[in-house]
């Protein structure tokens, strides 16, 4: 078998992201589920090295900026994604020796059919090299040092000022740029989280508790995390910890009837079908066929029977829904900047019209789905955002539109707070 040269595969990812607009979840998934066979250290190298160059794109285009005369903006796609990619290996990996860098970079411009550009990728990767120690950064106490610093568009950041202090900000970004542990939630109507615990062992995972919930564990020390046993055989779910509260908020008795407005991949409502142990039944919907298959191999893989998943726009009224249901789940779609630490490429491709564009969609479905809200049930709105007017805002026009509904609670977690994402939910309750 040909030897894969794992640093085309990164470049390859990135463009993926960087050129073609994928996300980089879904690419990444995609290239090391084309490339099963990599062994477990060349998998780790990729998934490394993809994912630090698109958290810390903004801090390396400026350092390469200092030592390029082509700025980083005018490059090639392909050369902008070799020196990226070099960059972040020569800053962040001290186990990869710079001349190896630079040398396998030159090498990479000449494969993708760039051979003119190995002295230009050389020149500069070689200048990075000897004076990484003394990049001048911007200022620091300036909202360029935290962008560049954090890697933080600075629309984003002045959004934040304006909401949070300093302090609070900057725990954020720390934190995005943390590793963290995969969360699970376990299947307790399948297995006990103990059993769980001593299954994962068995696999060669590392698990860790998470005290505060009962359902939740925290893994870490896995390959590939669709091969292991207990992942197919429908023990788990791998769900953030801020996501798992929804259902905990929801809080579902027996024989509850719930609808997910906006389900898939199936994370909360897999959630409240397990909590309503065999009863009952949850409607999850979604926009797409494509969504809605996602939502049905994970209710396969659960083996769980009183969940459906159904193909439903969620601004379209349903009047056959009106009145009907216990609960519902209304997780819309946001900007997802509570999420940034897994999801990182987020933050370059959202703006703040996009937010706007958001936040009145998220008006627009609930102006829908508050109706099928049984007179005594419960709506509960959440998002994995951190941006006032799709959370706190929504929340109160809402309420304001619909007084025959009360705001029982609301919280907006930061990441950094607790150990899940970013998120925000808020749960009213009918008037009977
Ligand atoms: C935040 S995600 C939901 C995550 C899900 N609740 C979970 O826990 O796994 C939002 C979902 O809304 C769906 N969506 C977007 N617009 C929609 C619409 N008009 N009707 C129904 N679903 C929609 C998206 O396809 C996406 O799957």
């Amino acid at each position: 078998m040909t030897k894969i040269n794992t640093r085309d595969l990164v470049v390859e990812i990135l463009l993926l992201v960087t050129r073609d607009g994928q996300y980089s979840h879904i690419a990444l998934n995609q290239v090391l589920g084309k490339y099963q066979y990599l062994d477990k250290s060349d998998r780790a190298f990729i998934t490394r090295v993809v994912e630090g160059t698109l958290e810390r794109m903004i801090e390396l285009d400026y350092i390469t900026d200092q030592f390029s005369k082509v700025k980083v903006k005018k490059m090639k796609p392909v050369i902008r994604a070799i020196i990226r990619s070099a960059v972040y290996q020569l800053k962040y990996m001290d186990s990869v020796p710079d001349r190896a860098v630079c040398s396998e970079a030159v090498k990479l411009a000449a494969s993708r059919g760039f051979g003119g550009l190995r002295g230009f990728v050389n020149g500069v990767l070689r200048s990075i090299a000897r004076n990484l120690d003394t990049v001048p950064y911007p200022e620091e106490g300036t909202l360029e040092y935290l962008s560049v610093v954090y890697s933080m568009p600075r629309w984003i950041l002045e959004q934040w000022l304006g909401c949070y202090s300093r302090e609070q900000v900057e725990r954020m970004l720390r934190n995005f740029l943390q590793e963290k542990p995969t969360s699970i939630r376990c299947n307790l109507h399948q297995i006990s989280k103990e059993e769980l615990k001593e299954k994962l062992i068995r696999e060669g995972v590392k698990v860790e508790d998470v005290p505060e919930l009962s359902c939740a564990l925290l893994i870490s020390g896995y390959d590939y995390l669709a091969a292991l046993p207990s992942f197919q055989e429908g023990d788990f779910q791998v769900q953030d910890i801020s996501s798992m509260l929804v259902a905990q908020r929801a809080d579902p008795k027996e024989g509850d009837y719930v609808i997910d407005v906006c389900a898939a991949p199936g994370g909360k409502a897999l959630h409240l079908a397990d909590m309503l142990a065999g009863t009952g039944m949850v409607e999850a919907r979604d926009i797409s066929d494509y969504k809605v298959e996602l939502i049905w191999d994970n209710i396969r893989r659960s083996g769980m029977e009183n969940i459906r998943a159904v193909r439903w726009d969620a601004t379209v009224p349903d009047e056959e829904s009106v009145e009907k249901a216990d609960i519902v789940i209304a997780d819309l779609p946001c900007s997802g900047l509570g999420v940034l630490g897994r999801k990182s490429d987020l933050k370059y491709r959202m703006t703040r019209e996009d937010e706007r564009e958001l936040a009145a969609l998220q008006r627009r479905i609930l102006s829908q789905v508050w109706r099928y809200v049984k007179p005594g049930g419960r709506l509960v709105y959440s998002t994995c955002t951190i941006n006032r007017e799709e959370n706190e805002e929504n929340a109160a026009w809402f309420q304001a539109e619909h007084p025959d509904f009360r705001l029982v609670s609301q919280e907006q977690i930061l990441p950094g707070q607790q150990a899940g994402d970013g998120f925000y939910i808020a749960l009213f309750d009918r008037k009977d």
